[in-house]
């Protein structure tokens, strides 16, 4: 079994565990669910681009930062002037929580991602409850149907959808989607392998209706001016900021950097 059918796998226990916890119910008590999402598609139109991501650790790299805390990490993004930010939320493979996403909206007005592998409408109903604005959906563990009714859930909630692929084959299924946003993934999530090229290959396919995101594998900001000629409009950094004693003041100087040659 690959990574990413284990990972999925251990999401539907781990799903079936919450529901018996927390009832449905009890999500929609959450003061955050009647919050007013912002829009991460629409930000990233008109700001720096960059979804800087709270990572501490991934099957890939292992460790990246154990000892920040997401509160300070998630201030710091918003300064620095980034136009999102993405907040794993998978325990297991990646060291986060739903706790995470909470501190996180505690700490800033930017649009929040809740990154995680969603499989089930219970879990659009938790990010909506625990103040996200915007979800993940990753083709490659989703049917076709699956992705529609997620997405169409997310939308009635208020949160825009981020749909994830890695080749065309995934493109095609996700074209009839209900989503705001197109992520092209560098890195393939079965091998861990990262080529920016990949962005580039897939850029012309995705229709303008999406706003195209390139994500994975971005340390420095040419690949950035470079990604926009192929019309990208949002950025997902993680590890090159997470690696950092102080991923806000990372991201500050790349922002700083972006916009100097722009
Ligand atoms: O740390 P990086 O290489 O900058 O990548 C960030 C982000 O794109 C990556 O964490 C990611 C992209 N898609 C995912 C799906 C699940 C978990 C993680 C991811």
């Amino acid at each position: 079994m690959n990574i990413l059918d284990k990972i999925i796998a251990d999401k539907f226990k781990e799903v079936e565990l919450k529901k018996a916890l927390i009832p449905v119910s009890q999500l929609e008590k959450s003061v955050l669910f009647e919050r007013k999402c912002v829009s991460l598609a629409e930000n990233l139109k008109i700001g720096s681009g960059i979804i800087a991501e709270h990572k501490r650790r991934s099957p890939s790299k292992s460790v990246i930062n154990q000892s920040l805390n997401v509160q300070d990490v998630s201030s710091g993004y918003e300064n620095a002037g980034a136009s999102g930010i993405s907040v794993l939320t998978d325990g297991k493979y990646f060291g986060g929580s739903l706790e995470d996403l909470l501190y996180a909206r505690a700490s800033v007005n930017i649009p929040i991602l809740r990154k995680e592998f969603m499989i089930d409408e219970y879990q659009v109903l938790e990010a909506k409850a625990h103040g996200a604005d915007a979800i993940l959906l990753i083709a490659a563990v989703l049917t076709e149907k699956q992705m529609t009714y997620l997405a169409d859930s997310a939308k009635k909630l208020g949160m825009d959808v981020l749909l994830e692929i890695h080749n065309e084959e995934e493109l095609q299924k996700s074209l009839k989607v209900n989503a705001d946003m197109i992520g092209v993934n560098n890195r393939n999530l079965k091998t861990f392998e990262v080529d920016i090229a990949n962005s580039k290959k897939l850029s012309a396919l995705i229709p303008d209706e999406f706003v195209k995101v390139s994500e994975s594998g971005i340390s420095n900001t040419v690949a950035i001016a470079d990604l926009k000629n192929y019309g990208f409009k949002g950025f997902l950094i993680g590890e090159n900021f997470m690696k950092t004693d102080d991923p806000g003041a990372a991201a500050t100087k790349f922002i700083k950097q972006l916009k100097s040659i722009a």
